[in-house]
């Protein structure tokens, strides 16, 4: 059975998507956003050697009297950086920087702010006696140990972990090569000169940009006109070079209207039309053995269809079992009601509620599947079930981000503590 809802269509992608094969190796320094194709284990224990936790004096456990008092002479100066090759005897300690090495011998860092110095002497007093202030080697990790997983997309928080450990290259999956196009006799690419009846080609722009955003490598094979011979060539020379084609327009039925034709006579198409507003045209199927994804052309509808097929396609194509949409949960800020038989995607902004000032989510006032204004305002869909007619305020529902800038739609300074 074809597809004919979301969910149908997001399990058939999660089956037919494969992730892609090829592997390169990148710079650590250029590693970040790709997706890692092997399990790292760490080559070296993590800290390197037992080092201060504060700015402070190293001392001997045995020298510290049944009040917490420790009268020593300091015999050593130690900085980060320095090698500590001596071993500290009893009855003295070394002055010791953060992050210096604990000399041998030593086994407590009193910090600075609980001694006394007295010339060449010096009064340390414990004031907590289960803080140590050493960072011993291996406490973060271990030589051996399994630290990143094959799959994950590379942040900068895992950077640091592989220079630290003195990593200069990994293995991570190639970028997927997506090509696309617009079709259309309307469009011009802007800033051509427009006569009655054309607009500016925005899907191509838009799209490309999340694309690049979500991963992909994107060949831009322009607008082409309505006319099945040359669509069909653009694609099919396209897909020998391409792990997807994306196209824009041209999916619904009007006269018009080939893509769902030309890939069900060239290739074949796995499925068409969705139960859902804005978007309902999607179509998704295979030229020359490469997906393509036929995406509508009113704007919001190309990047509903794109926020949650197209994303789980490329995160598919690097990643097993990875081809889902990433949704979160957020409550509802007003009621809505729709039509039972179909999933409703709706345009929406995040906002904070006044009395907890929990993130929740709006709709915006304006819906159109051919907005632009709405399109620039809005942040996330918002997914209401087909099956429901009503939703109420509060209420749970799926939120997908639209161009994935979480940190600063999150980002508030009302949530940091006062
Ligand atoms: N009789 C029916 N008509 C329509 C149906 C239907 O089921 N029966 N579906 C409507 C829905 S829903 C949508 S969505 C659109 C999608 O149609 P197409 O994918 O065939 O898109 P076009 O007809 O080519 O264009 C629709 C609209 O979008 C503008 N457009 C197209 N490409 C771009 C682009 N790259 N950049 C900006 N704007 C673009 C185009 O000029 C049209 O205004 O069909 C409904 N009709
Ligand atoms: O579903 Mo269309 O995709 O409403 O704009």
């Amino acid at each position: 059975m074809k597809p004919t809802t979301l969910d149908e269509a997001i399990a058939f992608l999660a089956r037919r998507i494969m992730p892609l094969s090829a592997t390169a190796t990148v710079h650590v320094a250029q590693a970040v956003g790709y997706i890692l194709a092997e399990d790292i284990h760490a080559p070296a224990s993590l800290p390197r050697f037992d080092n201060s936790a504060m700015d402070g004096y190293a001392l001997k456990q045995s020298d510290i009297d049944d009040e917490g008092i420790a009268k020593l002479s300091i015999d050593h100066v130690i900085a980060a950086g320095c090698s500590s090759g001596f071993e500290l005897r009893s009855g003295s300690a070394a002055r010791i920087m953060t992050g210096a090495p604990v000399p041998v011998g030593a086994d407590r860092v009193v910090m600075q702010e609980n001694a006394v110095i007295d010339g060449s002497a010096v009064t340390l007093r414990i004031t907590d006696n289960s803080k140590f202030h050493i960072r011993r080697v291996g406490e973060d990790v271990r030589e051996g140990q399994q630290i990143l997983k094959a799959g994950t997309k590379l942040h900068p928080g895992n950077l640091s972990l592989l220079v630290g450990l003195g990593f200069r290259s990994v293995r991570v999956t190639v970028r997927p090569r997506v090509a696309i196009l617009s079709t259309g006799n309307e469009l011009a690419d802007s800033p051509d000169k427009l006569v009655l009846g054309q607009i500016y080609d925005t899907n191509r722009p838009m799209l490309s940009w999340m694309l690049a955003q979500a991963g992909a490598d994107v060949t831009d094979l322009g607008i082409i006109r309505d006319d099945p011979s040359s669509i069909l060539s653009a694609l099919a020379s396209a897909a020998k070079t391409h792990d997807l084609l994306i196209t824009s327009g041209g999916a619904s039925e009007g006269f018009a209207d080939h893509l769902s034709d030309v890939v069900t006579r060239h290739g074949s198409l796995e499925f068409w039309k969705l139960n859902m507003r804005p978007g309902k045209p999607i179509g998704f199927g295979e030229i020359e053995h490469c997906p393509v994804l036929v995406l509508p052309g009113n704007p919001v509808a190309a990047a509903a269809g794109f926020a949650t097929l197209g994303r789980a396609i490329i995160q598919g194509l690097v990643c097993r079992s990875c081809a889902t949409p990433s949704y979160i949960a957020l409550p509802l800020s007003v009621g809505y009601s729709k039509p039972a038989e179909r999933v409703q995607l709706l345009m929406g902004k995040f906002r904070r509620r006044q009395h907890d000032n929990a993130i929740i989510v709006e709709p915006l006032t304006l819906q159109s599947s051919s907005s632009y204004r709405a399109l620039s305002e809005a942040e996330v869909f918002i997914l209401l079930g087909a099956g429901k007619t009503t939703v109420s305020a509060g209420d749970l529902v799926a939120v997908v981000p639209l161009w994935q800038h979480w940190e600063d739609l999150l980002g508030d300074a009302k949530l940091l503590p006062s």
